[in-house]
């Protein structure tokens, strides 16, 4: 039987094989590099022991139900999460649907109500901070105990630290907002990197010498409004398609050209022209923070500051290649 690579809860987990379960618990918002500590630790047993590695992941986010007045807004949506999770080596990615009923489960019926869906669980992956049960009164001893009581094992990683201080999804969603992309990229272990449907725009950009890709996109944790150096992508390929494309990126409302506009659209010019076209599906990497988006008198001087910020994504990239 085909293993299946996304279940919808743990209702439906009767349909993972009979297979020892090395389980990651959290909600891996970004798949940062210590949520990658938690899960690269249950891949490696998984693959020691024959076994099968998954993630408990949940959906929406916990705050949508218990702060709805005050969500936290997700640094990407639940498909990529998953993908980044399979792609760091787990077999499974279950995502648990964050129901009032799963919430008011008490820490003391966390883990009996586990075993009873995933009967094959041997070992818990979290972080030495991970909190569960109703009012998150448990914690990594209080799970340590009921595990033994259990016949389970529980590895908690201890905190993975960049400058100092632990990295967390807040802390990747604070700097993102601040433009601070470096700060971004470090912590994720990777470059921050959005995905959209390329859409006409009024071929204005073509005039001024710039053309863009108009890559409509509504993120719930959005970035500074700005200019970034950018590499895109074909969202859907091969393994063997490694072609990029490196350019210069507007996020912003275009108060230049586009007066009381509130919605930001992402525009990418690319050095090299890509083939792409309205209706193609792309990735963009956001690899820098130029500045911020500014507005102009007049489309000449707008034009000259384009010229300067290719100017500076090039020099950008010329760094990182040398
Ligand atoms: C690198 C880059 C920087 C930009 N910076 C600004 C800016 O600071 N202020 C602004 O109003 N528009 C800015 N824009 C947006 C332009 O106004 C927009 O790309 C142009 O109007 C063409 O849009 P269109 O091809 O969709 O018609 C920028 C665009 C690019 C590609
Ligand atoms: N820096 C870290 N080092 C090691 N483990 C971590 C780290 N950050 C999170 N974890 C663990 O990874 C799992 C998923 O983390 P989760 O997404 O709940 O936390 P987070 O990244 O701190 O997010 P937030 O900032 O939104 O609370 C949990 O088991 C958590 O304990």
């Amino acid at each position: 039987m085909k293993l299946p690579a996304h279940i919808a809860g743990l209702d439906e987990a009767r349909d993972l094989p009979a297979r020892p379960l090395h389980l990651a618990i959290g909600m891996f918002d970004g798949v940062h590099l210590g949520h990658r500590a938690v899960v690269e630790a249950a891949v490696a047993s998984a693959r020691n022991t024959r076994g099968l590695a998954a993630a408990l992941t949940f959906d929406p986010h916990p705050s949508r139900l218990l702060r709805p007045d005050a969500p936290v807004c997700l640094l990407q949506p639940a498909g990529i999460r998953s993908r980044r999770l399979l792609a760091a080596g787990l077999d499974v990615v279950i995502a648990q649907p964050f129901t009032p009923e799963f919430a008011a489960v008490s820490a003391e019926d966390f883990l009996p109500n586990l075993l009873k869906a995933l009967p094959e669980l041997r070992t818990i992956y979290v972080g030495e901070n991970w909190r569960f049960g109703r009012g998150r009164v448990g914690d990594v001893a209080m799970l340590n105990a009921e595990a033994r009581k259990n016949g389970l094992r529980v590895f908690s990683a201890p905190r993975v630290n960049f400058d100092g201080e632990p990295i967390s999804s807040t802390r990747i969603r604070v700097a993102l907002r601040e433009g601070r992309l470096d700060t971004v990229n470090a912590l994720l272990g990777y470059t921050y990197c959005t995905d959209g449907v390329v859409k006409g725009g009024q071929q204005l950009g073509r005039t001024i010498g710039f053309p863009t890709l108009n890559v409509p996109w509504a993120p719930e944790c959005a970035p500074r409004l700005g200019v970034y150096a950018v590499r895109i992508r074909r969202a859907v390929r091969t393994s063997d398609d490694t072609a990029s494309w490196e350019g210069v990126a507007n996020y912003g409302v275009r108060p230049t050209v586009a007066d009381g506009e509130t919605t930001p659209l992402l525009e990418v010019h690319a050095f090299e022209t890509p083939p792409f076209d309205a209706g193609d599906h792309i990735e963009v990497e956001w690899c820098a923070f130029l500045r911020d988006e500014r507005r102009f008198d007049g489309i000449e001087a707008l034009r000259r500051q384009i010229d300067q910020d290719a100017a500076a994504a090039r020099r950008f990239f010329a760094e990182q290649a040398g």
